[in-house]
């Protein structure tokens, strides 16, 4: 689309600086900063959170599509805003940016995108069915491997009152039912990992979701997550690595007859000689977690680390 007006360039953000001990504000470079592979060259503004949510007004959603997928963002929605311009929100890597970017007609209507985008999303955030935030909450040490946990899980005998949890528990019981929330899940964790870091090259790590109980449970949650998380990261997808025998029942907490091995079977060239990232839904006692890693340095892992949506307060 060729434009009949000279576009303004704004920017202002707020990056940590490398302790990440106080933020301090740039105007300058920042745009090569957010957008280092390419650039906008229709009208678009958006505003950035630091939790990893960006939300956009642009004039080319297809143009705004394509720098997305060339910077690793991903899209959650977009919809018409005006007959010229759509508005959504995409995730990225949280913490890196917070702050502004406006390409438009003059300094007023910059303000005023700035101002839709600001005023829309606050209020509905209040709305939203999901949380979205790109970053680890915490990280625990289980026998030694690094398990990282998206948000804090309040279990369904705690009433929820705080408007998170609530968001918190859509996440976790949508994934676990299976269907469209595990593009939305592996892309968070995509972005969260990229942050975090794994053990290893792309090349020898695979990602291996912990079994659930029947197969029908494992195949309505993990296919996938482990599809699109793997392609996303560069992994090996390791859905096969593991074979449930036969059905069995929950096993909740740590009883000391919990075995949740004895029903699976493993393919040994999945995990000999690679890192591996177990991935589920909660971790609570962390027993699951304790008993496969255990299994995976038996059949030759590297190392081992996990994965969590939720940690059970
Ligand atoms: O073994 P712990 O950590 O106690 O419990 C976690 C398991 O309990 C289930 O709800 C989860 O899906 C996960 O597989």
């Amino acid at each position: 689309m060729v434009e009949e007006f000279d576009l303004l360039e704004e920017v202002e953000v707020q990056f940590c600086d490398e302790e990440c001990t106080e933020s301090v504000w740039h105007g300058v470079n920042y745009s090569e900063s957010l957008f280092c592979r390419e650039k906008p060259k229709s009208e678009l503004t958006v505003v950035i959170r630091e939790e990893g949510m960006m939300y956009f007004l642009t004039a080319d959603i297809k143009e705004f599509a394509g720098l997305c997928r060339k910077h690793g963002w991903y899209i959650v929605s977009h919809q018409r805003f005006s007959e010229a311009m759509e508005i959504g929100m995409c995730l990225m890597e949280a913490g890196k940016h917070a702050g502004w970017y406006s390409l438009g007609r003059s300094k007023e209507w910059n303000a005023m995108m700035r101002d839709v985008l600001n005023f829309t999303f606050e209020r509905e955030k209040k709305m939203d069915f999901y949380p979205y935030e790109t970053m680890f909450k915490g990280e625990v040490l289980i026998d030694g491997c690094r398990c990282h946990y998206l948000h804090d899980y309040y279990p369904t005998k705690i009433e929820k009152t705080d408007a998170h949890q609530k968001r918190v528990s859509n996440l976790i019981f949508r994934f676990k039912e299976g269907g469209h929330c595990g593009e939305l899940v592996a892309r968070i964790l995509a972005l969260c990992l990229k942050h975090a870091g794994f053990n290893g090259t792309k090349e020898d790590t695979v990602l291996i979701p912990i079994p659930a109980s029947t197969r029908e449970r494992q195949r309505k949650r993990f296919p996938v997550v482990c599809y699109y998380l793997s392609e996303w990261l560069g992994i090996t997808d390791g859905f096969k690595a593991i074979w449930i025998e036969e059905d069995r029942e929950q096993l909740k907490g740590k009883g000391k007859d919990k075995d949740i091995l004895r029903n699976l079977q493993f393919t040994r060239r999945y995990i000999r000689g690679k890192n591996v990232v177990l991935l589920d839904d909660v971790l609570t006692t962390g027993e699951s977690f304790r008993q496969l890693q255990r299994k995976m340095k038996q059949l030759g892992a590297l190392s081992v680390i996990g994965v969590f949506l939720g940690k059970t307060v």
